[in-house]
């Protein structure tokens, strides 16, 4: 059972890419070991050559932790201590095999549920990227109990992946792709290099149980696929032990499992954003609708001339323009309703001396916002939205 069961397919064009690499590729039973991963590294390198940018969700911390120290236990509290002793290690060794500048990031799935967290880690995780770094994200094992018992960095890498607006899930194994059945123990399991859709079914045959180190096995790594695919990305599963297969990577080619997205990304993110329901709305001037409409642009505090609700950064509001009292689109707020009204048309310049501090220039990004189009609808603000007291002319 390896990669060469797997004929080559090309990858999906990507430009951001979020690779998951296993504890079986960082570690063996003694600590870690860069045997492996260095190959992994070298790919991580030829696509930011390449003008690429990945974002590494890395396993292994748990593993470098037992090589630490003389580890006894195996219940849950130990495997969280494990992790702290070797979470520095960890992102010592990718630090030591890549030529970008590291950084640690640790998340639960607790962080990226909180709408403010959330915005917060994708703000950081942008940045890092510009500054052509490198994230090197894991769990957060000392708080986050839940995925250290499902050993869940499968579906925190497709989280990633969705945060981040990734093109592509790359999840790096220690077996050749996805198989039929267990491939340990059905000799028969036969190699699938393409999946259009992760049916429970398809779930059910893949193994819960998971090699020496790894935890999850094939079905946290499914699951992940599907949420990935849920947000319009491919996932691609490979063997990251097989210098060959990295390589190929490189070339854009794939010796694995493709999983297709769902449909188109940016699609299945607008049509999120326009069907979650709205905590407030913001009306802005002509200026601004004609900026948003057409010039695609960010809506900053300047053009916004009145608050309604009583929303927090990262909620959903509507735009609505204040000349026909249409909404014009719906977008994430990236201020909370009463920072808005005290930045309400100002210049974005403004903002950190306004308020004390400053998210960003806009107040609703044009990646988080989605315009209705020419049948706009009137706006649900005044039923749904107006208190009395809670209404506000900026
Ligand atoms: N249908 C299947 N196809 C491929 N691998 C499977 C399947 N069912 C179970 N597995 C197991 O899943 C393992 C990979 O999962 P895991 O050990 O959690 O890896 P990682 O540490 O990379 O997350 C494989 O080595 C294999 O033993
Ligand atoms: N956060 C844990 C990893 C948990 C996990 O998902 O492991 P794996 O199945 O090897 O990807 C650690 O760093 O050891």
């Amino acid at each position: 059972m390896n990669a060469s069961d797997f004929t080559s397919q090309p990858l999906p064009p990507w430009r951001r890419a979020v690779l998951k690499v296993g504890s079986s590729l960082v570690a063996g039973e003694s600590g870690l070991d860069p045997t492996h991963a260095k190959a992994l590294a070298g790919f991580i390198d030829a696509a930011s050559a390449q003008g690429r940018e990945v974002v590494l969700v890395s396993s292994g911390a748990v593993a470098a932790g037992r090589g630490r120290v003389d580890a006894s236990g195996s219940g849950l509290v130990p495997k969280q201590a494990m992790a702290a002793l070797g979470q520095a290690s960890l992102i010592g060794f990718w630090q030591r095999l890549v030529g970008l500048p590291v950084a640690q990031v640790l998340l639960s799935h607790d962080d990226l549920r909180n709408r403010r967290r959330y915005l917060n880690a994708r703000a950081t995780l942008r940045e890092l990227l510009r500054l052509r770094a490198l994230p090197v994200v894991n769990e957060n094992d000392t708080v986050a109990v839940d995925e250290l018992k499902l050993g869940d960095n499968d579906n925190l890498a497709a989280a990633v992946a969705s945060l981040v607006d990734a093109d592509l899930l790359l999840i790096a194994t220690d077996i050749g792709g996805l198989y039929s059945a267990h491939p340990q123990r059905e000799p028969a399991a036969r190699p699938i290099t393409r999946v259009e859709r992760v049916t429970d079914e398809l779930v059910a045959m893949a193994g819960g149980d998971a090699g020496a180190l790894g935890t999850g096995g094939m079905r946290t790594k499914l699951e992940a696929a599907a949420k990935a695919a849920t947000a319009g990305i491919a996932t691609a599963l490979f063997c990251g032990r097989d210098p060959d297969v990295v390589t190929a990577l490189c070339e854009d080619r794939l010796c694995g499992t493709l999983v297709s997205a769902g449909g188109d990304r940016l699609r299945a993110r607008k049509q999120w954003l326009r069907h979650a329901p709205g905590a407030g709305a913001l009306f802005v001037d002509q200026g601004a609708a004609d900026a948003l409409q057409v010039r695609g642009a960010s809506l900053l505090p300047g053009g916004v001339v009145r608050v309604i609700g009583d929303f927090r950064r990262g909620d959903v509001v509507e735009i609505v323009a204040e000349s026909d009292q249409l909404a014009l689109g719906r977008g994430l707020a990236q201020y909370a309703a009463d920072e808005i009204r005290r930045i309400a048309r100002r210049r974005s310049h403004d903002i950190e001396s306004m308020l004390g501090f400053r998210y960003g220039e806009s107040v609703v990004h044009r990646d988080d916002l989605v315009l209705l189009g020419p049948r706009r609808e009137p706006a649900l603000h005044e039923s749904r939205h107006r208190q009395p007291g809670q209404e506000n002319d900026a």
